[in-house]
């Protein structure tokens, strides 16, 4: 018997993937496999309406096929395109590197109106972005605030590289940049901003994550101690010393530890200046400002 014929048009392989995908149970299976046919079959949403009968050649239908094959295995879309779009912008993504999410945006939708205030102030905004993975929340903030300068820290290297070649793609690498740090340990100088989505699952939660997350998220993206809070409670400790006059720290949270880590700062000399839901309408991400 000979091999099963490759799809030869846009459309025949767009319907293929999205057969596998549906057949595999893949929630979002018709976005998905429009997505893997559009990067690996070098087209657009666009040709795809305009043109479904464009021809496709053997190696664009394999590479599709083969990414179809993966997604339905259970990797996650992005993991295999290799970018995200965030805020606009399409951020690489890494094996150290979290995937950035929608949840995150609410956080840089939050702080917009204090570095807008800075720059109406000083003229420029300074701002330090903890555990920066991509450099989602910094190159977001710089896209949104042309006066402003960031820099991105992380434990992990080979994040700090995927950040940094996200910035040079994005065009803000004048604006940003990178520096190795666990937390506040090579930090010496103050900032107008600090945020941070910093690892926030507790231990006992890690095992119930969705495999999706589990097993191509880092661990390191995603632990946050005991009960999650490990984090926050080492940049609340610190981030006085290091936040210019009228400066703020905000930071993302889970779903369920808005009022613990309101506790968290509240200890350590900050009251709540403003708290951002997400779409679900979970408190998300909390702006906090010194006492
Ligand atoms: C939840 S991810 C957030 C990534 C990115 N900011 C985003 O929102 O998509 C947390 C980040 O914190 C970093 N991280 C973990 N422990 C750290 C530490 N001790 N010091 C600095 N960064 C750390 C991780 O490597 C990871 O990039």
């Amino acid at each position: 018997m000979g091999e099963a014929r490759l799809p030869g048009s846009l459309d025949v392989l767009l319907r293929q993937a999205r057969t596998i995908l549906r057949e595999a149970g893949i929630a979002g299976a018709a976005f998905d496999a429009r997505l893997i046919v559009e990067h690996f079959a070098g087209t657009s949403q666009a040709e795809l309406i305009a043109s479904p009968d464009r021809a496709v050649t053997d190696d664009e239908a394999k590479a599709v096929l083969a990414a179809v094959r993966e997604r339905a295995e259970g990797k996650p879309v992005h993991r295999i395109l290799g970018y995200r779009e965030f805020y606009g912008l399409k951020l690489m993504l890494s094996p150290e590197t979290l995937e950035p999410r929608p949840d995150t945006e609410t956080l840089v939708d939050m702080v917009l109106p204090h570095l807008r205030q800075t720059v109406g102030r000083k003229g420029t905004c300074t701002i330090l972005d903890m555990g920066t993975g991509t450099g989602a929340i910094a190159l977001a903030l710089l896209s949104a605030v042309p006066e402003a300068r960031a820099v991105g820290t992380d434990i992990s290297g080979h994040a700090l590289a995927t950040a940094r070649a996200n910035a040079d793609m994005n065009g803000y690498s004048e604006r940003f940049v990178t520096r190795r740090s666990d937390w506040f340990g090579e930090i010496e100088e103050s900032f107008d901003l600090i945020v941070s989505n910093p690892p926030y699952i507790a231990t006992a939660e890690m095992d119930d994550l969705p495999g999706e997350v589990r097993k191509h998220d880092p661990i390191t993206a995603l632990h946050g101690g005991a009960d999650g809070l490990d984090a926050y409670r080492k940049i609340a400790a610190k981030a006085g010393r290091h936040l210019n006059a009228a400066g703020a720290v905000a930071v993302e949270v889970g779903s369920s530890q808005a009022i613990d880590v309101k506790e968290v700062f509240a200890s350590s000399g900050f009251r709540t200046a403003s708290v951002a839901a997400d779409l679900a309408g979970h408190d998300r991400a909390i702006l906090f400002v010194a006492c």
